[in-house]
């Protein structure tokens, strides 16, 4: 078992990524003072829930602790003010006061509507992520919850720290093909940011990370989990550095919006949009050529690279001037100046934007 620490101003709390972590639950969660006393409510989605729910709720309740299981539809339908209000009558019909906690297994949907119950019921209390995707490396550590609007993602969220990450790494054996690309898309948009020898050396290992060879892919999870937790920990709440985690994210979430949450899966959107945002850095002359190279790597994990589908270039737009970054209606990006180097750029021109759109549906597939 690896541990990363996440400090934060005003706390700091463990990641452990490892095998068979799942079963020694009650000594992490005794490790940060969570006692038996505390009831607990366990959130999960109907495809996680049958695989390992009920293995976490044996193992807590061999040690004493009650707790409760609440179950969501999979997806990313299930991030909606509907399922947290919902959400929050099982928890009053439970009995869950303040002195309660929420424990949230499945991916990152589980993990960010999960997470946002526990910063809003009775005003805030403590959760523990339990991540079971590929791509929960990254939405399981930061403390950004919340759930979507039609408008746009994630725009109804708060940032709330969680108390204790469990990365059981076996999970993964049972994430269907489609998630473990899925999961590698935000793992290459870590090293894109931060770190050009770790873009190498997924470009030399693809192939074994893709078949989850155990040794690589614990490999992966923990350089990607560092660098978040690296990042989180410099800037919590996103004055500033933070924004680089959000490469591919201005054009990622207008897709994933547009197309209808869940067409497109989180990971699929943000590959197309680290492409986007490679053009946009080359459009701009703010980087060597990179598109190509991004799209050769997102490839290798059976990523998308191009933007196949019935997109209104209008739309898509006025998505990305809502996105969060924006000031005022103009376009924020997060874009490159060289491999594994990113920077925030403001008040980009419209045209360039529209270049690039067109050249995501061109080229080769
Ligand atoms: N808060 C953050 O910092 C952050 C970061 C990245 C992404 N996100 C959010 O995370 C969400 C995407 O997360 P995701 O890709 O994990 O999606 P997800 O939670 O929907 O999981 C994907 C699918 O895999 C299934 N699944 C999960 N674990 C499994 C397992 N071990 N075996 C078999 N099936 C399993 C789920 O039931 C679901 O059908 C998006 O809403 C995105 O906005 C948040
Ligand atoms: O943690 C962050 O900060 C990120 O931007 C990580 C992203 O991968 C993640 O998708 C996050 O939910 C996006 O945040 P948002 O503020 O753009 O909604
Ligand atoms: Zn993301």
């Amino acid at each position: 078992m690896k541990t990363l620490m996440v400090r934060t101003k005003e706390r700091e709390y463990p990641i452990h990524i490892g095998p068979g972590l799942l079963s020694s639950l009650p000594r992490f969660l005794e490790d940060i003072g969570w006692t038996v006393e505390k009831r607990l409510m366990l959130v999960t989605d109907d495809q996680v829930g049958p695989l390992y729910a009920n293995r976490v709720r044996t193992t807590l309740a061999s040690k004493g602790y009650r707790v409760h299981v609440a179950t969501v539809e999979a997806g990313e339908g299930a991030k909606t003010l509907r399922r947290l209000e919902e959400l929050t009558t099982v928890c009053l019909r439970a009995g869950l006061d303040r002195t309660g906690g929420i424990l949230a297994l499945g991916g990152g949907v589980v993990g960010d509507l999960a997470g946002f119950l526990a910063a809003a019921y009775m005003r805030g209390i403590p959760f523990v992520q339990l991540p079971t995707t590929l791509l929960a490396h990254d939405s399981s550590v930061g403390g950004k919850v919340g759930v979507n609007h039609p408008l746009g993602k994630n725009m109804i969220g708060a940032f709330h720290q969680p108390s204790l990450v469990v990365f059981d790494v076996d999970t993964l054996k049972t994430l269907p093909r489609r998630e473990v690309s899925n999961g590698f898309a935000e793992v290459v948009k870590h090293a894109l940011i931060r770190d050009p020898k770790f873009v190498r050396w997924l470009e030399e290992n693809s192939g074994s990370l893709m078949e989850l060879r155990p040794e690589p892919l614990t490999e992966a999870v923990l350089r990607g989990c560092s660098i978040k937790a690296e990042v989180v920990s410099k800037d919590e709440k996103e004055a500033g550095l933070r924004a680089v985690l959000n490469y591919g994210h201005t054009l990622g979430h207008a897709l994933e919006a547009a197309a209808g949450y869940g067409t497109w899966s989180h990971g699929e959107a943000v590959a197309v949009g680290m492409v986007g945002a490679a053009m946009l850095g080359e459009e701009l002359g703010l980087c060597p050529p990179l598109a190509e190279r991004t799209r050769r790597i997102l490839k290798a994990f059976g990523l998308p690279t191009r933007l196949d589908g019935d997109f209104d270039d209008d739309d898509l737009l006025e998505r990305m001037r809502r996105d969060k970054k924006a000031e005022r209606g103009s376009y924020t990006f997060i874009l490159p100046r060289d491999l594994g180097r990113v920077e925030i750029v403001r008040g980009v021109e419209e045209e360039p934007v529209r270049r690039v759109l067109r050249r995501l549906r061109g080229g080769e597939r």
